[in-house]
């Protein structure tokens, strides 16, 4: 069953500014759907299309089997969204904030107080429940805007770059706040620019090019469909790259954490060649390990280097850092 339903969806802002020109998909009940795309690409767009934030300038859009903009309410009081921006304030406290949202919900007093104890505790505000928001990390404000967005038990939630400026402690605790959603039987529709996280918590994937579906799939169709193996290294040395890289191209070395990846798609009749210099550079093979392509060789194969995600962008810091070692002799190229 769908719950979410867009077809053609169009959006000009004054000056003509097109944000969406002709989004068409469909996210299905317990779907972990996400939304990618470089910075201006239409995904905040999207989101305040389907909570009835933004009115579509053409096309139709059902969320829950209605239409965002005739039953406004009626979607806002079934949906949980937390957007980009948190709406906080900074003098009220994490439990005020809760409570005050519990009452606008319409829960009564004893109720309020109790799914708001009950939501401080689960994204672990317990402690920080009496502090002003002006003294909470990034990290904690983020999770008190999901709180919020949930206290009126939504089965869909959206999250607008739910981790964006998150430490990967926070990161990875939203995402197995994600999980444990889904797995409770809840619909999540989140955008974000981290490859790795649309690649872990996704079951589909849409990539938004220029207000469009470039691409959407599953995570692994999406790495099947592109073909092609990487080869591994872990704990590469960055003494070890530019033997690699003469054999296969700068383009087709990505290095992240010391793990080197070499894209062999195209070129796979290079992979002994490969192997013999790794083995001549001293880089035991137990350290190597042919593997499929990550959403990030996917994203880079159909859309080229130009999609700017910021994930693309530390990797592509990595494939320069190489490039730096290579021109200097220097090591120390590798993160
Ligand atoms: N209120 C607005 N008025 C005019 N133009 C807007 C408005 N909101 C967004 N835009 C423009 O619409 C396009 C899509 O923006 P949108 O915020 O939906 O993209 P995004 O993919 O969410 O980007 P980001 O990752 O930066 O949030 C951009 O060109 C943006 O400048």
């Amino acid at each position: 069953m769908s719950v979410i339903e867009l077809h053609d969806l169009r959006k000009v802002y004054p000056d003509d500014v097109v944000a969406l020109d002709g989004l068409t998909f469909d996210v299905s009940a317990g779907e972990i759907f996400g939304c990618l795309g470089r910075n201006g690409a239409g995904k905040t767009t999207t989101v305040r299309i389907l909570t009835a934030l933004t009115r579509p300038t053409a096309g139709s859009v059902q969320v829950l089997g209605l239409d965002p903009q005739r039953a406004r309410r009626e979607i806002q009081s079934q949906v949980g969204v937390s957007l980009q921006q948190a709406a906080l304030d900074q003098l009220m406290t994490g439990r005020e904030h809760l409570v005050l949202m519990a009452r606008l919900r319409g829960l009564g007093a004893a109720a309020g107080r109790r799914r708001s104890d009950a939501l401080l505790e689960r994204f672990g505000l317990g402690a920080v429940a009496d502090r002003y928001v002006a003294t909470y990390t990034i990290g904690m404000q983020r999770r008190l805007d999901t709180a919020m967005a949930l206290l009126h038990e939504p089965t869909l939630l959206f999250l607008d770059e739910p981790t964006t400026g998150l430490d990967p402690q926070s990161r990875r605790a939203l995402w197995s706040f994600v999980s444990e959603f889904r797995a409770d039987g809840g619909t999540v529709f989140l955008t974000t620019q981290y490859l790795d996280e649309a690649d872990q918590l996704c079951d589909r994937i849409a990539i938004l090019d220029h207000g469009r579906v470039s691409v959407l799939d599953t995570p692994s169709a999406l790495k099947r469909g592109v073909g092609g193996k990487v080869l591994r290294v872990g704990n590469a040395n960055p003494e070890h790259l530019p033997g690699v890289v003469a054999i296969v191209g700068e383009q087709a070395c990505r290095i992240d954490d010391s793990t080197l990846d070499v894209d062999l798609s195209g070129q796979e009749e290079l992979l002994p060649d490969v192997l013999a210099e790794l083995r001549r550079a001293g880089v035991p093979m137990a350290r190597v390990d042919l593997v499929d392509p990550s959403i990030e060789e996917v994203f880079v194969r159909l859309t080229g280097e130009g999609v700017d995600t910021r994930g693309m962008s530390e990797r592509a810091a990595g494939v320069a850092a190489i490039g730096r070692t290579l021109a200097t002799g220097r090591g120390g190229g590798a993160r």
